[in-house]
């Protein structure tokens, strides 16, 4: 015998439509499109909300959406390497990376937080494939310099991604699969190098095209007067961006950069949101409110009649 729905429960139903038809909007919107989200390692904090990512990943391919997931992994590296008696010593937002590290930067991300996600993803079906900057060309490296107080450091294997080759990405993306990229990536001559994975992100967000970069971090989003906790940003133009980078420590500079190089590469919005929010992705997309801080090109884009702060 089963009983008939009382009001409480009723009303709950009701709650859960509502949440549908308010994501119809953007599931329309977003259907057909590619979105990159780089998923932080320092929002990789927990089993459940690793999980929780991976199920949102899926949901999205689910409703006709391409998501392309580009990784970090620097909490994950430095604990690697401390296990192995090496030190892991960070520049202007950078790691230092010498031969002995970049085997380490290899062997974790690819290896490790890679096979990690494709496996959380794949738990849902045959979804995922890790792929790295190596693979079929993906990214080619350039060696670069960070500022360390103003001055142009070399900190050693550490490179920009200077060109992409889209094409083993977009025929995953074809295939309907979700691609899973490692930022690590060879220069001309062959020698990889270590990608800080915002960088990497935005570059191939630029280079296919996407409709929005998503960075999932530790943080609420991009605080203009750190740590100033009423500093928060809900939006901020490229132009404003560019002023404040020098500004900018640790983390937030490569993230910043990474945001500024996609918006002004074409990519429409950039968003940096709290990974440590569950299902921070689906509240960022399919509500009207959004969560984090939206970066936006110059000029600015006009007003999108479908967009609250998301
Ligand atoms: N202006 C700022 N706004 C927000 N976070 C900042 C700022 N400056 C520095 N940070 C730091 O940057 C961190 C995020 O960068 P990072 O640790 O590299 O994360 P991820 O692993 O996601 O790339 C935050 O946890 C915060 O401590
Ligand atoms: C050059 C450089 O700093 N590379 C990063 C690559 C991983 C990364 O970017 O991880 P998160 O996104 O978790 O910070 C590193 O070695 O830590």
């Amino acid at each position: 015998m089963s009983t008939a729905p009382t009001e409480t429960t009723a009303l709950s139903a009701l709650a859960k439509a509502h949440v549908l038809t308010e994501a119809l909007p953007w599931l329309q919107r977003f259907a057909g499109k590619v979105i990159v989200v780089k998923y932080g390692g320092n929002a990789m904090v927990d089993g459940t909300l690793k999980a929780a990512f991976a199920q949102d990943m899926v949901f999205l391919r689910t409703c006709g959406i391409h998501p392309v997931v580009v990784h970090g992994g620097g909490p994950q590296i430095s604990a690697m390497l401390s296990r192995l008696g090496l030190t892991g010593e960070f520049r202007g937002g950078y790691r230092v990376t010498t031969p002995e590290v970049m085997e380490v930067v290899r062997m974790v991300l690819f290896g490790q937080v890679g096979r990690e996600l494709v496996g959380l993803i794949n738990a849902h079906g045959p979804h995922a494939v890790g792929i790295s900057g190596e693979d079929a060309r993906l990214f080619t490296a350039t060696r670069r310099t960070v500022a360390v107080d103003g001055v142009a450091t070399d900190i050693g294997l550490v490179g920009d991604v200077t060109t992409v080759t889209p094409g083993a990405v977009t025929d995953l993306i074809e295939a309907g699969r979700i691609p899973v990229v490692s930022s690590i990536a060879p220069d001309a001559d062959g020698v990889v190098h270590n990608i800080n994975a915002d960088t990497a992100a935005a570059a191939l967000a630029q280079a296919l095209g996407a409709e929005k970069l998503v960075v999932l971090t530790d943080v609420e989003g991009l605080y203009t007067d750190w740590p100033d906790r009423g500093s928060l940003a809900s939006e901020i133009v490229a132009s404003e961006l560019e002023t404040l980078l020098p500004q900018l420590d640790s983390g937030m500079v490569p993230k910043m950069e990474a945001c500024l190089r996609a918006v002004q590469g074409g990519v429409p919005r950039a968003h940096v949101i709290d990974g440590r929010v569950p299902h921070s992705m689906l509240l960022e997309l399919f509500t009207e409110e959004g969560i984090g801080t939206m970066i936006l090109p110059d000029p600015v884009p006009p007003p999108d009649p479908m967009e609250g702060a998301s």
